[in-house]
């Protein structure tokens, strides 16, 4: 059987919205082994101590998985500080090369159309490359064959932003492949 791990930030619940979504469409994915298994792990304050990542059992089981998706609204143009203190804790994996060939995929909130979320994908981009990981971005091709409109064109990672402190329904869509595509590509 094929699993996937989300791991993600959400102060205020968008992010996690998202991660619920990529979650449901990587579910739908099955092969001969049967459906994929998607465990989606929310970074929390209590990971947190004294700035520093310590829930290793969480770290375990992504290691774990088969494709790592990685998400974190966008905070002054990056990740926030405390999807960062995760990254920072699995600079102990790099050491073993854990997630080496290991499918990854992102995605982003800010509140702005244009709030420099790239630079955030770009640096989730940047984390994959450190471990060795394989990137999947979104595919133009797939998303039309899918019916799935991604208004922000960003084919690196889900990029988004918020209305009314929700994502529009696209993003949601979009949220969905990418978790089919990064199941699929599990499969493969
Ligand atoms: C400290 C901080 C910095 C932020 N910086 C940005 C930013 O650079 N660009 C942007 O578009 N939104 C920015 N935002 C807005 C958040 O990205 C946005 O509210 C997002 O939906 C929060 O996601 P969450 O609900 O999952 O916590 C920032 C919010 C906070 C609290």
């Amino acid at each position: 059987m094929k699993s996937i791990a989300v791991v993600y930030h959400s102060a205020s619940g968008v992010t996690h919205s998202l991660a619920n979504a990529i979650q449901q469409g990587a579910s739908t994915i099955y092969n001969a082994q049967g459906a994929v298994e998607v465990n989606a792990y929310r970074i929390q304050p209590e990971h947190i101590h004294q700035g520093r990542f310590i829930a290793q059992d969480m770290l375990d089981n992504i290691s774990k998985a088969d494709a790592i998706i990685f998400g974190s609204p966008t905070y002054m143009g990056s990740i926030s500080a405390q999807f960062k203190a995760f990254v920072d804790a699995s600079s102990e994996i790099w050491f073993s090369g854990g997630w080496t060939n290991k499918i990854a995929a992102a995605f982003t909130v800010g509140s702005y159309y244009s709030g420099d979320q790239l630079s955030t994908i770009q640096y989730l981009q940047t984390l994959a490359g450190q471990h060795g990981m394989l990137w999947a971005g979104l595919d133009g091709k797939g998303l039309k064959e899918n019916n799935v409109v991604n208004n922000s064109g960003a084919q690196s990672g889900l990029i988004t932003y918020t209305q009314n402190s929700k994502v529009p329904s696209d993003a949601l869509l979009t949220a969905r492949y990418l978790g089919e595509r990064v199941a699929r590509l599990a499969c493969q």
